[in-house]
């Protein structure tokens, strides 16, 4: 039986200030979930964004309150076993909110993985991989410390696939600052670009020409998440890969996008999906429409990574790895073990669940009062 469900704001310092078309951020705000069951086991769940309502509709406050306020009450005294109808009911009786039914769904998946005494992926169809490519993001907002960063990560061997955060700028000032970038690390590694919405179609267009031109590999989101049309005439006139991040709320966007053939990639997020089967869906539309998947990030910590992790494990092709490295921007941990980052891939957790331990010591002394 579902004892209590309890949420937890965890304001953690990032390790250097990470910019955004849509965000500055210097701290990142975890949403945790924790769901204890009167069997003994405990699930965690995790329902991080990113800038507040900056980026998208749900802010951590709101989270905590509407899981506070009316998703745990309607699943208290609910079996906790039974994942399946406790999401059928949260699905039924709350509208939107696919940030905080990802985080119960993650507590409620990890709980019963824990007393089946399996790894969360084993739950949803099985892994096929072990381990992740990671992609880091540089977002410090200034080329030469970019180029340096990529550097360290290279010789570190904790990444080789690079996304640029632009938009911000001037279309041809950003494009000058990628190519810089992409003429340093050469073919060493992948450089991408996540726009964020931030351009018109026409921006789009120049922007676009310039940056397959200079050997960038992929364009995340450069047009307004609503604007599909603009984002499939893009996808028909260039090469190079368009992939849709903010388009994509869930599987009824995945197949809308596959539909108006808007996308080459999809970012595949557990918490913009409503939760991981949602996700799962997603993926599935996705193989069916040829599309490519990518792992993507709000930028969460050990539990929604580990959470993200465990789906794309999953993942029969996974042709556009992931950025999974939500923890390594935050300059504290709230697992005891902090996930394993080795040879420019995350290793997916092995132990019972999520496979991952919440040191809750250090929790209570970060939580906001
Ligand atoms: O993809 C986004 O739009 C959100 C996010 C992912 C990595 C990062 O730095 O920001
Ligand atoms: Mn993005």
């Amino acid at each position: 039986m579902i004892q209590n469900i309890e949420t937890f704001l965890v304001d953690v310092p990032t390790i250097r200030p990470h910019k955004l078309s849509v965000a500055t951020m210097n701290t990142q705000t975890l949403v945790l979930v924790r769901l204890r069951c009167a069997d003994g086991i405990t699930g965690w769940g995790e329902a991080t964004t990113i800038g507040g309502l900056s980026y998208g509709g749900e802010s951590p406050e709101s989270i905590k309150t509407n899981i506070d306020t009316y998703i745990a009450p309607l699943l208290v005294g609910m079996e906790a076993s039974e994942v399946a109808k406790a999401m059928a009911r949260v699905r039924k009786v709350i509208q939107g909110n696919r940030f905080a039914k990802c985080a119960i769904e993650t507590a409620l998946l990890d709980a019963q993985a824990r007393r089946l005494g399996v790894p969360l992926s084993e739950l949803l169809g099985g892994r096929v991989r072990d381990a992740l490519p990671v992609a880091w993001v540089l977002a410090s907002g200034d080329t030469v410390r970019d180029i340096a960063e990529g550097e360290k990560m290279l010789e570190l061997r904790r990444h080789r696939i690079f996304k640029l955060k632009i938009g911000l700028r001037d279309v041809m000032d950003d494009v000058a600052h990628v190519l810089e970038i992409k003429r340093a690390l050469g073919e060493r590694a992948s450089v991408r670009v996540d726009v964020n919405q931030a351009w018109s179609e026409t921006d789009a267009v120049r922007g676009i020409a310039a940056l397959e031109a200079g050997g960038i590999d992929l364009i995340e989101q450069p047009v307004k998440a609503g604007n599909r049309a603009a984002l499939a005439r893009l996808k028909q006139r260039f090469d190079v890969a368009i992939m849709a991040d903010e388009a994509l709320h869930g599987p009824a966007d995945a197949l809308a996008l596959a539909q108006a053939d808007a996308a080459d990639v999809y970012a595949v997020k557990i918490t913009q999906s409503g939760g991981l089967l949602p996700a799962l869906e997603v993926a599935t539309v996705a193989r069916l429409a040829g599309v490519g998947l990518y792992g993507g990030t709000m930028l969460e910590g050990g539990v929604g990574t580990a959470a993200t992790a465990h789906v794309c494990s999953t993942f029969a092709e996974l042709a556009w790895g992931t950025e999974l490295f939500g923890p390594l921007l935050l300059t504290q941990e709230v697992l005891r073990e902090p996930l394993v980052y080795r040879d420019f891939m995350l290793q997916v957790p092995t132990g019972p669940g999520l496979g991952v331990e919440i040191d809750t010591d250090k929790l209570r002394a970060m939580q906001r009062q």
